[in-house]
């Protein structure tokens, strides 16, 4: 079953044409072959993505990024880290896959501080025990000055003039002096509490840190280590930066330090009419910058592959109500007029709303056979409040698809060690072969024994298929306990061996988030198998309900980016989801995207009454001005006709 070391056979540059694709457009072809740094700026669905699998494939195809050098992708998300990576592994061979490197930009932070600890200067450096925590944020500034006051005995008076965001956005968003002892005896209050807290995180009872502190910590260990930089430069002789334009000041900083200035080569792909992240940051205007500071090279790309002709004209009419000077997009089908719908429905209350879409997706998935997994609920925020209604009205639909939250789980199932377990799980509990599932274990085992002889990886793979076996028998008399099910966990992770997982897998280098995963898959694994009133006693069962395979996904848009379906259901255009539309660059900005994941059709619903309390459009009257200009206008729910069809 293993695979054979395979020798390649580098071609010519110029016969690589892509793979697994008809073409690209001009330009995009032209970006892929690109020997320069690059920002490629497109629209919603022009292949950004897809790009980037490509120009991978062909500069490890070509060898214009010769071995060992490999290719650093940074993204800002794990699923999109994740999906990057699958397309290039489904391209391209192990042999050559494996010198691509898909990481978001905090694991790549987290990777330079776990690796580099000791080079950190002595008074930054972090012990190796820290632990990542997530509530170390803004909204606890005043928290932070107080303690740092009390430890350096300040009066009120010294804390009272202090704003607290920007004095949190100064401590932890800007570059750290290479000598903290100096800040520490400096006149400026403000930056002795800076220290302080610095001090109190690194060397306190708890050493915690959030990923602003690791992201600074990681372009200080770079900046004050030239042989450690210049050994980052010439391991990565491509670096791709997807979703750039969503990246924050202190991720830009980061690549400032690591990449400027040297040889190797970056290319940036974004789209500023889907930037959502500027409440975490993201860096008014870094398309210019990057391309003034870096000397980029820009491409424009014009089609959308993604969406119907119709999607595609509503999708270039609000981006020229966003940006005025947008460039309309062009179908990449070269299809000129076609399928596509968008339909906003207005209903009387959200009990009528989700009888409706119940129906709706019902309809979908059953009568126009369309995959549970390639539709989407969008909401703005709240996703469980917000579907609450719908997973009742659809759980008393005569079907089994459901609608489920998935911000619970889509990190979860992003993580690599999930889907190796679920993989083996499923290997060892399915009737029928299961390919994919091989393959990617293989992948994993391929990854996790770099270092190993051939005998060595020989055994692993024997190891591996023994545990399997091993698996099949023991699953089927599994007690419904969470000790037991974790102890089914542990013989996979113990086929890779768990040290080699830990080292092959950033995020797992340090601390205890291996562990956490672990535990975190246990539960909810032992949930759905045993211990509730769901319980099934049937493994195949559980993978589907953990994986999600037959029930459509609902969450944020926020989560939503970079991905696509078929059918999109945004439910709740209303005030109230909606905060800041005096600035349409934020939600703006959220419902362009919201707009643009759909494949064929979108539906955004109103509900006059939404948890018993009256809705209002008024601040969204621009959202319904953009819509309207476009040719979409409001249908009433009660005019839905389900005794036809009602697409
Ligand atoms: N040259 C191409 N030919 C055919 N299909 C393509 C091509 N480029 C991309 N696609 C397909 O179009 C869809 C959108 O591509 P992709 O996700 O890469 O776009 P994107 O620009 O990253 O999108 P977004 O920014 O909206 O998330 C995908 O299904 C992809 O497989």
């Amino acid at each position: 079953m293993g695979r054979k070391a395979t020798q390649f056979h580098l071609i010519d540059p110029q016969t690589w044409c892509p793979v697994g694709i008809d073409g690209l457009e001009d330009s995009a072809d032209e970006a892929a072959r690109c020997e320069q740094n690059s920002i490629v700026v497109a629209g919603p669905g022009a292949g950004k993505t897809e790009l980037l699998a490509q120009r991978a494939d062909y500069l490890l195809r070509t060898g214009q990024c010769a071995t060992p050098q490999r290719i650093l992708a940074i993204s800002l998300k794990c699923d999109a880290a994740k999906n990057l990576r699958e397309r290039v592994c489904e391209r391209l061979p192990n042999g050559l896959a494996d010198r691509f490197d898909s990481m978001t930009c905090d694991a790549f932070s987290k990777q330079l501080v776990d690796r580099f600890r000791l080079a950190v200067p002595e008074f930054w450096r972090p012990e190796d025990d820290y632990r990542i925590e997530f509530n170390i944020n803004e909204s606890k500034a005043g928290n932070m000055i107080s303690n740092a006051a009390e430890i350096l005995g300040c009066s009120p008076a010294e804390q009272a003039g202090i704003s607290r965001i920007a004095w949190y956005r100064k401590v932890f968003c800007q570059r750290l002096p290479e000598d903290g002892t100096a800040v520490l005896d400096s006149d400026a209050v403000q930056q002795r509490m800076a220290a302080t807290q610095w001090q109190h995180y690194l060397r306190g009872k708890y050493r915690y840190l959030n990923f602003h502190m690791i992201a600074r910590l990681a372009e200080l260990v770079l900046r004050t280590n030239p042989r450690l930089l210049r050994a980052l430069q010439m391991t990565y002789s491509h670096v791709f930066l997807d979703e750039f334009q969503d990246m924050t000041n202190l991720h830009y900083d980061l690549l400032v330090t690591a990449f400027r200035d040297s040889d190797t080569v970056l290319t940036a792909v974004g789209d500023t009419k889907q930037c959502i992240m500027t409440w975490a940051g993201a860096l008014a205007g870094i398309t210019e910058r990057y391309a003034k500071e870096f000397g980029a090279r820009p491409f424009i790309l014009r089609a959308n592959y993604r969406s119907e002709p119709e999607l595609i004209r509503i999708i270039g009419s609000l981006a020229q109500q966003i940006e005025p000077d947008a460039i309309p997009p062009i179908p990449g089908n070269g299809k000129e007029v076609g399928e596509g719908q968008c339909r906003v429905i207005e209903f009387s209350d959200d009990v009528e709303e989700a009888a409706a879409l119940a129906k709706l997706l019902h309809h979908t998935v059953e009568e126009e056979e369309i995959d549970p997994r390639d539709i989407c609920v969008l909401c703005r925020k709240k996703v469980e409040a917000y579907s609450s209604a719908l997973v009742l009205a659809m759980r008393q639909q005569t079907t089994d698809i459901q609608v489920r939250d998935e911000t619970k789980l889509q990190d979860l199932l992003a993580e690599p060690i999930v889907q190796t377990i679920v993989d083996a799980l499923d290997l060892a509990t399915s009737g029928s072969p299961k390919p994919d599932a091989w393959e990617r274990l293989q992948n994993t085992l391929t990854q996790t024994s770099r270092s190993f002889s051939s005998r060595q990886r020989r055994l692993r793979n024997d190891l591996l298929s023994a545990t399997i076996d091993c698996l099949r028998s023991s699953l089927t008399r599994c007690d419904p306990s969470l000790e037991a099910i974790h102890t089914e966990i542990v013989r996979v992770l113990e086929a890779f061996g768990e040290n080699a997982l830990r080292n092959s897998f950033a995020q797992y280098r340090q601390g205890i988030f291996f562990d956490e995963t672990v535990t975190k898959l246990s539960k909810e694994l032992a949930k759905r198998y045993g211990t509730e009133e769901t319980q099934t006693l049937n493994w195949q069962e559980v993978i589907a309900d953990f994986t999600g395979v037959s029930s459509i996904p609902v969450m944020t848009i926020h989560k939503s980016k970079g991905l696509e379906y078929h059918t999109v259901v945004f439910m709740g255009l209303e005030d109230s989801a909606f905060n800041n539309l005096s600035d349409p660059s934020g939600d703006g900005n959220a419902f362009f995207v919201a707009m643009s994941r759909a494949k064929k059709r979108i539906i955004f619903t109103f509900a006059e009454s939404r948890f018993r309390r009256a809705q209002s459009k008024k601040k969204v009257s621009l959202l319904y001005g953009w819509l309207e200009e476009a040719g979409v206008h409001v249908e009433k729910g009660s005019d839905l006709n389900f005794d036809e069809s009602v697409w």
